[in-house]
């Protein structure tokens, strides 16, 4: 039997600080704009928040993260870099950064390469992995801070057809699991009409909610386990003492 520990570690909101490089830059670059601090950040999307403070503010949000330096000037969240550093040497444990770059393909890619040369080191180039359906990504624990994560195909499904109300239900509830079977084989079932690329329903890992300004506000789940930080006790979350 295979003993060793297989760690799929997010990057953005995980390892470097996104919603804290975000903001500073759209500051910077919009300084008369509203804008939404990271105590009032609620959901994932930033893109989304921002569009319902004001329409146009949508596109303005995109266009910070879509920039040269966005992703390379990130700071490493606290203690990040010595946990990643820590957890590749225990013994039976693998660990990979498994990320999803942006469509637009220009910085985002090089730069989170890039990233991890500098912050970890040239041998972790060889743990990254750039998808944006980790539902196909094998591994025991996937630490991450997105509270639903779904193939494209699913999410793209449930957004465009079942009324919002339940889509925000399902994001507020923050895991797939917490759609009722019923609905679940509808939704699969609406995706494999629809020939989506292919999604995984029921990923090999388990997923461990990094805490985030977005997320920290979230019911607490009975099922799901939550880092806090990489100050919490991560070394017991990958024993699967807690
Ligand atoms: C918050 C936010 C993020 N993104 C992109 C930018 C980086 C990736 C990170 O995806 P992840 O690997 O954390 O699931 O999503 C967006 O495209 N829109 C957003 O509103």
């Amino acid at each position: 039997p295979n003993t060793r520990l297989r760690v799929l570690l997010d990057m953005d909101g995980v390892l470097a600080d996104f919603e804290g490089g975000f903001l500073k830059k759209y500051r910077e670059r919009y300084p008369n704009e509203p804008y939404i601090s990271l105590e009032e950040r609620r959901g994932f999307w930033v893109s989304t928040q921002y569009g319902e403070l004001r329409a146009d503010l949508c596109d303005k949000a995109i266009s910070i993260w879509e920039s040269k330096n966005f992703f390379m000037e990130l700071e490493p969240l606290p203690g990040s870099v010595e946990a990643v550093k820590e957890m590749a040497k225990m013994k039976n444990t693998d660990v990979f950064i498994c990320t999803s770059p942006i469509k637009h393909y220009a910085h985002c890619p090089y730069e989170k390469y890039a990233w991890v040369e500098r912050h970890l080191g040239p041998d972790f180039l060889e743990k990254v992995i750039l998808t944006r359906d980790k539902t196909i990504v094998s591994g025991d624990i996937l630490v991450d801070d997105k509270p639903d994560i779904l193939g494209p195909g699913q999410l793209a499904i449930i957004e465009r057809n079942v009324n919002s109300a339940l889509y925000q239900k399902i994001l507020r509830q923050n895991v797939w699991s917490s759609v009722h079977k019923s609905n679940r084989d509808w939704i699969m079932q609406q995706d494999s009409d629809q020939k989506h690329e292919s999604v995984e329903p029921n990923p090999s890992w388990e997923h461990v909610l990094f805490t985030a300004c977005h997320n920290k506000h979230l019911p607490v789940s009975t099922t799901q386990r939550r880092l806090l930080s990489w100050a919490d006790n991560w070394r017991d979350i990958l024993e699967g003492k807690c």
